[in-house]
């Protein structure tokens, strides 16, 4: 990191328009709206803390982002690249060599290889909920911090859900087909209502449970099996084995995470498990489902159809990519009968996409301006009330190290010759972070403190803000 320069005031963010369209609760950790302010005691202006010029700080934004996180990371005064794909490998690594925050959805791989070449990177935005595409791990023993948005889409995937059981339910994909080649083919055989069949969701977190109202309210009844005991909402009803789920329901629908366990999860054996002519609905991750076992269990009449919209390989651009060159059973998979097909687009809707810019945006400004880690997927989350600006001595201290006995002590040693105003410090897993502001520290004070922090041997990153 380069060393501390010079301070650069930048205009406060405008929190109350983004609190207007985020539907997260985590947006309640922001400042209060200016219409709140004649009822709360007067507090002293924030103060803007930067560890070099803001047009220093670069961004790499892929695929896509939403405007609203663009123009939070803008309206900052970083320099921001937004680009509409995700990149090949090569052109990736090439790039992220010179960004401090790189912003990406599903499809960009964050692996190893590519962070290893990240020297300058201080922070990943995943604008999304999956972070399975980051070495989640390897970034935080480097001190990348990681951030997401951990429910801005769930209503967006669950109403797409109920679209797809009802669409699977009534054939709709096949007989729209039919009409555009110009066939009618009026049918009520196997069509059935979705009143009163059995939804069974694998998986009942934020999009499973939000699933399990919707469904309720349309007359199904909600059986659901997940690996940590929890409430039902409404009538829905907890079963203790996958099995169990997977022989009762008329429709199954997975909402786990991307893990090893997770893994082909639904398989051959599986679909034996399931009903005689039951369905099956994919908008998690692609490697959940073994695909050649559903390819076997639709054309055997096993399932009676299925939704996917998620796949092992998914292309990093629009075009047309979904061919046995991307896996090698898709034209096989095409070929089926009754199956709706959708680009990963459980999540993509104005409103989800809207949020989650702001959520991940603001997460991202909060980590580079102050060094605030709250709502970190990776590294444990800290907090310490904004320096102000009747507090021109002061400097912010981010020591992110290594969890080893004795480190604090080295610390303190160092911050031991300043007044310490206020400290905290948190480890998760072999990674901790230690924020402390201190007061009456001049521009060489600074530079001494960074020198010591970055001389010791427990050391992963250390940033000076002021
Ligand atoms: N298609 C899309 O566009 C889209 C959009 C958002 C999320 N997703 C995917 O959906 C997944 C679920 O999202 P969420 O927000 O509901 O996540 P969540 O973390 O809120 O819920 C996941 C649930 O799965 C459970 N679980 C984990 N491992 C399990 C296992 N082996 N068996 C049974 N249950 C298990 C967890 O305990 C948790 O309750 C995300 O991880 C993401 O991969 C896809
Ligand atoms: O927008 C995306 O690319 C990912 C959507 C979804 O899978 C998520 O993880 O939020």
């Amino acid at each position: 990191m380069a060393a501390p320069q010079n301070i650069v005031q930048i205009p406060k963010p405008d929190f109350a328009h983004r609190l207007s369209v985020s539907t997260s609760p985590t947006a309640t950790f922001h400042s209060p709206p200016a219409s709140f302010s004649g009822a709360l005691p007067t507090r002293a202006a924030p103060k803007q803390l930067k560890p070099f010029n803001t047009q220093d700080i670069k961004i790499l934004l892929l695929e896509n982002v939403n405007q609203s996180g663009r123009d939070i990371l803008t309206g900052q005064g970083y320099q921001v690249e937004a680009l509409k794909t995700s990149l090949p490998e090569d052109q990736l690594i090439e790039k992220i060599r010179d960004v401090h925050v790189i912003g990406i959805r599903s499809k960009t791989k964050l692996n190893e290889k590519v962070l290893r070449e990240a020297k300058n990177l201080l922070v990943v935005g995943c604008f999304c909920i999956g972070t399975n595409q980051v070495d989640l791990e390897f970034a935080a023993k480097h001190g990348i911090a990681v951030f997401n948005s951990p429910f801005a889409n769930s209503r967006s995937v669950a109403e797409l859900v109920i679209g797809e059981i009802i669409t699977l339910a009534r054939q709709l994909g096949d007989r729209s087909n039919e009409m555009h080649r110009g066939t009618w083919n009026k049918v009520s055989n196997k069509c059935w209502e979705i009143r009163g069949k059995t939804l069974g969701i694998v998986g009942y977190g934020h999009i499973g449970s939000q699933l399990s109202v919707l469904a309720e309210a349309m007359g199904m009844n909600v059986i659901y099996y997940d690996v940590i005991s929890l409430m039902g909402l409404g009538t829905s009803r907890q079963v203790p084995t996958l099995n169990e789920l997977l022989n009762e329901s008329d429709f199954v629908t997975l909402h786990v995470p991307e893990l090893p366990e997770t893994k082909n999860m639904i398989s051959t054996a599986q679909f034996e498990q399931m009903k005689e002519g039951s369905y099956l609905i994919n908008a998690s991750r692609g490697t959940v489902v073994d695909i050649p076992a559903l390819i076997n269990a639709s054309r055997s009449g096993k399932i009676a159809g299925a939704a996917l919209d998620v796949y092992p390989n998914e292309p990093a651009a629009n075009g047309d990519y979904f061919t046995n060159d991307l896996n090698t059973w898709g034209e096989d998979l095409r070929s089926l009968k009754n199956l709706i097909l959708t680009p990963h687009i459980g999540g993509s809707t104005e409103e989800a996409q809207r949020a989650i810019g702001v959520e991940v945006g603001d997460a991202l400004v909060r980590y580079i301006n102050q060094g605030i880690t709250l709502g970190s997927v990776n590294l444990p989350e800290c907090n310490l009330r904004s320096l102000t600006l009747e507090e021109p001595d002061h400097a912010r201290v981010i020591y992110i190290h290594q969890n080893i006995p004795g480190v604090l002590r080295k610390v303190n040693e160092i911050l031991g010759n300043h007044n310490v105003d206020k400290q905290i410090s948190d480890s998760k897993g072999d990674v901790a972070y230690l924020m402390a502001d201190v007061s009456s520290v001049g521009i060489e004070d600074i530079k001494e403190i960074s020198e010591s922090l970055e001389a010791l041997s427990s050391r992963v990153m250390v940033r000076v803000l002021y």
